[in-house]
């Protein structure tokens, strides 16, 4: 995008923000022309008052309008104020819904990119300034710019010369002052992003300072923040000195205009070509420009400044949402919230994913990975053409090396990542065909570090299934040994869990975190590294759970500890992005040579696995095998 493009973004975005309030802006305006009426009549009133008293006219009348020309002033004054300051907090608002939306609708890729202490600032900081930028700024210019042209008008009627010799002293260091506003925008957009980093930092530090305690690296961590800190306090000094330098380059014409008028005005006035009152009142209103010039660069700096968070938080808005989010949410939309997608016209029907019958059952619980290959960089694959037909049921176990892809896979299920060639299909339909929402609710996914939100356990458990009844939850809880536990608890199920889940045990997490999966009913079920952090018992609990739901849906688990999938269903093996072998755990270990590794290297950690005692010879390394059993 070149420099103009880019502006004309700019202002495209500022106006689509200011556009919902064009009717309180425009009110605004006209209160703003009446009030700039309302003063610039009032040396004429007072002129009036002056004189009535020099001719002992009655004072009445002259003081009663010039008492009105006050009240009309502040009332008028007033009344602006608060318009501009409803504007500015509903800019705030619009803008605030406006990149919450966007950025819980963009794609995982867009938040692994950006630094979440830099989208923090962007949503909480940055839409702040837009407040004093687009609303006070810009009415203050729009007011002073009223000002200025009222009183150059009065002063062109006064002496057309002497006011022709002013406007072009203070069109030439306009020009001055325009530059360097412009590059008070480009200074304030490095102190907007200085911030950004100084805020990103800020939350790292904080998010590990246990890890940060526990390495004696607070005063390292406190060295780096001090770092960010001072290039924004850098970033901030040449803010201050360029917003400096706009004063002096409009003192300079206003300075001139009083020399040329002075001196041209002042010859005039020698030959009598110029009457001294006329001269008079040119200079009085010559004085009373100098105002609104002064609070217009204010406001210039302010609008350009603003400007730059504007440009910021454009970048975010322009995100693109993942695709064909919004197909099938209903009511998820904000307030001005971005356009809606159209679905394709071949979208399956949400019913379509139900299980009306036992022929449609079996399709519509049929999960495939047909030739997808998909990388996180774009030449560099993780997965590489790999073929996965799962359902309608069962246990399948996704084993391989650490980084072989195996957690890459069930994003791809749940279209967190989008294949780079390939398809995801569900039912017999592209994924990318369904509406994300309802893919989600059938395709459940427990994440490896089970993450809790803050809020009570029943808020945790509800939280992707918030219409699930108390019954509900409780038959889930069963399922998972965890009702012995609730009830141990002082507030029981509205027991806090405490920020990030601090205050419950990892295995306590890992099986709120399936429950709150399981509440969903789901048609798939999505487990990686269930078992890691669970206790002898809790894990035997959570296996059984597991078991269980596998009669009634597909459970595809990525698990390291081998002992809890030995009696899956089907495991397959992947290995550096490829599946090279699938079968029951008796036929891998028979003929597989990395499903042997794995099972060699758990073998002295793990005893319940059961090994065969004649291993195959590990000549077989590389060969690929596949049970006869499955696809
Ligand atoms: N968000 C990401 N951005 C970039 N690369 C990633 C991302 N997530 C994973 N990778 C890389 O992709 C490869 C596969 O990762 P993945 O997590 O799918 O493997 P895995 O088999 O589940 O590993 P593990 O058993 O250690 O969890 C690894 O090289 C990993 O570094």
């Amino acid at each position: 995008m070149t420099d103009t493009q880019a502006n004309e973004h700019l202002y495209r975005r500022t106006y689509h923000l200011l556009r919902p309030y064009r009717v309180t802006l425009a009110l605004a305006a006209v209160l703003g022309i009446l009030g700039t009426g309302a003063a610039l009549a009032q040396p004429l009133a007072i002129g009036e008052v002056v004189a009535a008293v020099e001719v002992e006219r009655p004072l009445l009348w002259p003081l009663l309008v010039l008492f009105a020309l006050f009240t009309l002033d502040a009332g008028i004054g007033a009344f602006h104020v608060y318009l501009v300051g409803r504007v500015g907090a509903g800019v705030v608002l619009d803008s605030r819904l406006q990149l919450v939306d966007r950025l819980l609708r963009a794609p995982l890729a867009v938040h692994l990119d950006n630094r979440r202490g830099d989208l923090f600032t962007r949503a909480v900081a940055d839409t702040s300034l837009l407040r004093t930028a687009l609303a006070q700024g810009l009415s203050t210019l729009f007011v002073s710019a009223l000002m200025i042209t009222g009183t150059a008008v009065i002063m062109l009627l006064i002496d057309p010369l002497l006011a022709g010799l002013v406007a072009g002293c203070l069109i030439v260091s306009g020009l001055a002052s325009g530059h360097v506003a412009r590059r008070l925008r480009v200074v304030t957009a490095g102190l907007r992003e200085q911030v950004g980093e100084f805020g990103d930092a800020c939350q790292r530090a904080l998010a590990g300072v246990q890890t940060i305690k526990l390495s004696r690296a607070e005063s390292r961590e406190a060295r780096r923040l001090g770092e960010r800190a001072r290039s924004a306090h850098r970033g901030g000094l040449r803010v201050a000195a360029t917003n400096a330098a706009l004063y002096p380059a409009m003192n300079v014409g206003v300075q001139a205009s009083f020399g040329v008028v002075f001196v041209v005005g002042g010859a005039r006035l020698s030959t009598g070509s110029l009457a001294l009152p006329e001269f008079s009142a040119f200079l009085l209103y010559l004085f009373y420009l100098l105002s609104p010039i002064i609070t217009g660069i204010q406001a210039l700096a302010i609008v350009q400044q603003g400007m730059a968070s504007v440009g910021r938080i454009s970048s975010l808005l322009d995100i693109e949402p993942e695709e064909h989010a919004a197909v099938g949410d209903q009511g998820s939309e904000p307030a001005r919230a971005p356009e809606a997608v159209t679905p394709p016209a071949s979208t399956p029907h949400p019913a379509q994913l139900d299980t009306p019958n036992e022929d449609s059952s079996r399709q519509a619980a049929t999960f495939t990975l047909d030739h997808v290959t998909f990388g996180y960089e774009p030449d560099a694959p993780v997965l590489d053409d790999v073929s996965l037909e799962l359902g309608p049921r069962g246990l399948v176990a996704l084993v391989g090396p650490s980084g072989s892809g195996k957690s890459t896979v069930l994003g791809l299920f749940t279209r967190l990542w989008e294949p780079q060639s390939g398809r995801v299909r569900v039912a017999g339909h592209d994924a990318n065909e369904l509406p994300l929402s309802r893919l989600r609710e059938r395709v459940a996914f427990v994440e490896q570090d089970s993450p809790v939100l803050d809020g009570t356990i029943r808020e945790n458990i509800r939280y992707a299934a918030p219409d699930a009844s108390d019954q509900e939850v409780e038959r889930v809880l069963d399922r998972l040994n965890l009702r012995t536990w609730v009830e141990q608890l002082p507030a029981g199920l509205d027991t806090p869990v405490g920020e990030a889940g601090a205050a419950i045990s990892g295995g306590q997490r890992q099986r709120i975190a399936i429950a709150r999966m399981l509440l969903c009913e789901p048609t798939m079920l999505l487990l990686d590294e269930a078992g890691s952090q669970l206790d002898a018992d809790s894990e035997r609990a959570v296996h059984a759970a597991v078991r269980d739901e596998a009669r009634r849906r597909v459970v595809l688990v990525v698990a390291h500890r081998l002992a809890s999938v030995v009696d899956a269903d089907r495991i397959v093996v992947l290995d550096e992005g490829r599946i090279r072998a699938q079968g029951t755990h008796d036929h891998l270990v028979r003929t597989d040579a990395v499903y042997q590794r794995i099972v060699q290297t758990q073998l002295d950690s793990n005893s319940e696995v059961t090994i065969p005692t004649d291993l195959p010879n590990p000549g077989k390394e590389d060969e690929r095998s596949e049970s006869p059993l499955h696809h």
